[in-house]
């Protein structure tokens, strides 16, 4: 601890007061002037102020009062040379006795004071901006509100999920293909208190195994020939204070699986080629339609790494298992298809419904939208009907073993590959006439005797 002479530091203090930017006075508990700084000598327009009675020198003050009261003034208004300023007084005691008073002026006018707060609500008001431009960005752009479905399998699913969002908790979200399971964890992120942090998302099956490793973890300078000469930053490092979706964690080769249950173990991750490991503060969410205890079962899966995954894990179902869910998402994806494709449907048949629900949706919601938008493109008019899905019909009951006359299958090959040649080609008939290899005419009459 360092010691300072009394005196310079008392000079000190005296130079401090007399240079500070504030008005500053100090008064004997009567009243009497014991110091007044430069600044407020220099706005009263006084000089020669010490052993003068307060009340000579400012207008309206109540120095004197509080050295009486022995009560602080904070913020107080007073009115100066037509000026509204605001002031605080303050009593000084020593040992139990009022020695002194304090007075500061915090704003010399009191329309400083209404700029300050103007200028705050412009920064509110800004940063609000910035807040939802930079989560539009950022892309967490679902919500709860916008995942579909209000079958009592699904609201389970959203309310364990708008749980769990709350927390820091690794997630693993399970399901089909097109189940939504990116759509789960954008909203998880989005009801987090990461929130305004970025979210990364990793598809670890598309990514090839040997740049799998340099896009997680990223790359110093010179790690590998190819390598950016400043090197590289990781997903990890930019999901820093954000979230990172592993999309299709099964996939994950045994590698790199130990090299992230590292990082899941340590929050650290190291760079290639780098010697120093650098603090994460990420919150992990893994995803994969596969059934990780089966790939552990085949030794293509880390037990140890399923474990740390596997603390929440939320299980959509598929579309087939929540039926009751369909009428709510085609309306919904029609809406949203509409706008996108300009596309309009009055009316849907009865037997698109039959239809629909006859089916098994191996690719789930995503099938569902593709198989809605190619019906649109099919449609004449504006009245949805059976017809106009790609989708296999329903099995005829009175078929024996599948069985049918020849005639009946060769129409019904037919008729999907005219069908799925309009999809192709957008409903251009000539160009769909082309890729069957017919003519023109043939293809009109065609699509006649198939009521397309
Ligand atoms: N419940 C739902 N409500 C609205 N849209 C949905 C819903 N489920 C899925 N979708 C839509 O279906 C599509 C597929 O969803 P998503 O990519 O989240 O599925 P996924 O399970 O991650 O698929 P994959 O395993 O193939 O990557 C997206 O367009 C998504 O918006």
């Amino acid at each position: 601890m360092r010691t300072f002479d009394p005196q310079s530091y008392q000079d000190l203090l005296e130079e401090v007061l007399e240079k500070a930017h504030e008005c500053i006075v100090v008064t004997d508990p009567d009243g009497f002037i014991l110091l007044m700084n430069r600044r407020y000598r220099e706005f009263l327009g006084v000089d020669h102020v010490v052993g003068k009675h307060v009340t000579e020198v400012i207008p309206n003050t109540r120095m004197h009062i509080v050295g009486k009261s022995g009560k602080a003034e904070i913020a107080e208004i007073q009115r100066i040379h037509g000026q509204d300023m605001i002031a605080n007084r303050v009593p000084i005691f020593k040992n139990g006795k009022l020695v002194a008073v304090l007075g500061t002026v915090m704003f010399q006018d009191v329309r400083e004071l209404h700029a300050l707060a103007a200028t705050v609500d412009q920064l509110k008001r800004e940063l609000a901006y910035y807040k939802r431009e930079l989560r539009r960005k950022l892309g967490a752009n679902y919500h709860f509100e916008n995942i579909i479905g209000s079958s009592p399998k699904m609201q389970a699913v959203k309310k364990l999920a708008q749980k769990v969002a709350k927390s820091d908790t690794t997630v693993l979200i399970t399901g089909e293909s097109g189940t939504g399971k990116e759509l789960f964890a954008h909203a998880i992120h989005a009801a987090s208190r990461r929130e305004m942090g970025p979210f990364i998302r990793v598809n670890c099956a598309a990514i090839p195994d040997t740049l799998l490793e340099s896009e997680l973890f990223g790359y110093e300078a010179g790690a590998f020939t190819g390598a950016l000469q400043k090197g590289k930053k990781g997903k990890f490092e930019l999901a820093n204070h954000g979230t990172i979706l592993l999309d299709e964690i099964g996939d994950m080769p045994l590698t790199l699986q130990a090299k992230l249950l590292r990082v899941l173990q340590e929050k650290e991750v190291e760079r290639l080629g780098g010697t120093k490991p650098i603090s994460i503060d990420v919150r992990i969410i893994a995803s994969t339609h596969r059934d990780l205890r089966e790939r552990i079962r085949e030794g293509k899966f880390r037990e140890d790494l399923f474990y740390r995954l596997n603390v929440v894990t939320i299980n959509i179902p598929p579309l087939r298992e929540r039926l009751e869910d369909l009428p709510e998402l085609v309306h919904d994806l029609l809406d949203q298809l509409m706008e996108s494709t300009g596309i309009h449907v009055r009316k849907i048949e009865e037997d698109v419904w039959d239809l629909l629900s006859g089916y098994s949706w191996p690719g789930n919601v995503r099938e569902l939208r593709n198989a809605l938008e190619s019906a649109l493109h099919l449609m004449e008019g504006d009245c949805l009907k059976a017809d106009h899905f790609l989708i296999p019909q329903p099995e005829k009951k009175e078929s024996t073993f599948g069985v049918r006359p020849l005639r009946e299958s060769i129409e019904e090959a037919e008729k999907e590959a005219i069908v799925r040649a309009l999809a192709a080609t957008v409903g251009n008939k000539l160009e769909a006439a082309k890729l069957l290899g017919i003519s023109k005419s043939s293809f009109y009459q065609k699509l006649e005797k198939y009521g397309l």
